[in-house]
C-alpha cells in the first residue's frame, strides 16, 4: 500500500516535474515534521492574530493554486508574538490539495500526509518596503500553515467554495470583500515553527514557517469544489487543478520548535 502511494501518486504539473530543489538551498520547503525530534522553546510566545476582514480584496486563480489578495498598505491585518520579533502584514492566503483525500498536503506530521494545507502568507513592513522585496529577505515572510482534514462542514470555508466557479480557469479573478481568515484558523494554540522557504517559485529562503498543530474540519463536497478548479486558462485543453503540492525536502541542519509539550 505504502509503495502504491508512492508510484501512484506521479506530479504532473510541470512546475514540479522539473522540480529542482534551488542550487545550495539548505532551508528548503516543504518538510515532515518527526514531532519527537521537536523541541519545546519555553520562550516562545502565544500567535496574535488581528485581521480587518474589510481589507480582503480579490480571489484570482494564478495557475498554480486559488488566492485570495489583502489590502496590505497599513498595519490593519497583523500577526504577531509566537517566534517573531516585529509585527508582518498579510498579503493573501491560498492552498495545496491533492486529486483524493490519500495526500494534498505539503507538510506532513510524522510522515501522516492531510488532504489540503492552507498557507496565510505576510511580509515584514519593518526591514522591507514591499511584498515582493520581503521576498527576497532574511525572514521577510511568515506563513502560517493550517492542515484541513475530512470531517465536518466548514461554514467559514463555504463563503469561499461559493466564489470559486467564477475562477475556475487560469488567471480569471473576482471581487471578494469582507472576509475574515481567522475563521479558518483552528482554536488550539500549539505550533511547530522552523525556518524555510517558498514552496513554489521563486523559492526564496525568506520564510519563517508557523505550522498549526490541529487541522481544521472541511467536508467531501467543500474539497471536490477545490478540484474542479483548472490550472489552464479558459480556451485551453483543460488540466484540473490538484496535486499542486511540492514534494518534501530534506531536513539539512534545522530544528523543529514546538510551543508546547
Ligand atoms: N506556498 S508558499 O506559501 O510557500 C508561497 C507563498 C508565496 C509565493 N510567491 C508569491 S505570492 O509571489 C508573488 C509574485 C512574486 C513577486 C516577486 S517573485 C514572485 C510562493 C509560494
Ligand atoms: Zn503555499
Amino acid at each position: 500500500r505504502e509503495n502504491c502511494l508512492v508510484t501512484c501518486h506521479v506530479n504532473v504539473h510541470p512546475l514540479w516535474q522539473s522540480e529542482l530543489s534551488v542550487s545550495g538551498g539548505t532551508r528548503q520547503s516543504p518538510i515532515n515534521i518527526q514531532w519527537r525530534d521537536s523541541v519545546y522553546d519555553p520562550h516562545l510566545k502565544p500567535l496574535k492574530i488581528h485581521y480587518d476582514p474589510t481589507t480582503c480584496l480579490y480571489i484570482w486563480n494564478n495557475g498554480y493554486s486559488f488566492q485570495v489578495e489583502f489590502d496590505d498598505s497599513a498595519d490593519k491585518s497583523v500577526i504577531m508574538g509566537g517566534p517573531l520579533e516585529n509585527h508582518y502584514r498579510l498579503k493573501q492566503f491560498h492552498f495545496h490539495w491533492g486529486a483524493i483525500n490519500e495526500w494534498g498536503s505539503e507538510h506532513m506530521v510524522d510522515s501522516k500526509v492531510y488532504p489540503a494545507e492552507l498557507h496565510l502568507v505576510h511580509w515584514n513592513p519593518v526591514t522591507s518596503t514591499s511584498f515582493e522585496e520581503a521576498i527576497m529577505e532574511n525572514n521577510g515572510l511568515v506563513v502560517i500553515g493550517v492542515f484541513l482534514k475530512l470531517g465536518a462542514h466548514h461554514a467559514g470555508l463555504q463563503k469561499l467554495v461559493d466564489a470559486l466557479p467564477a475562477v475556475k480557469h487560469k488567471d480569471t479573478i473576482v471581487e471578494f470583500d469582507v472576509f475574515d481568515p481567522s475563521c479558518l484558523m483552528p482554536s488550539c494554540p500549539d505550533y511547530w515553527t522552523y525556518d524555510g522557504s517558498l514552496t513554489t517559485p521563486p523559492l526564496t529562503e525568506s520564510v519563517t514557517w508557523i505550522i498549526k498543530k490541529t487541522p481544521i474540519e472541511v467536508d467531501q463536497n467543500q474539497l471536490e469544489e477545490f478540484r474542479m478548479l483548472l490550472f489552464t486558462s479558459a480556451g485551453e485543453e483543460e488540466k484540473r487543478m490538484v496535486d499542486n503540492f511540492r514534494p518534501l525536502q530534506p531536513l539539512m541542519n534545522r530544528t523543529v520548535r514546538s510551543s508546547f509539550r
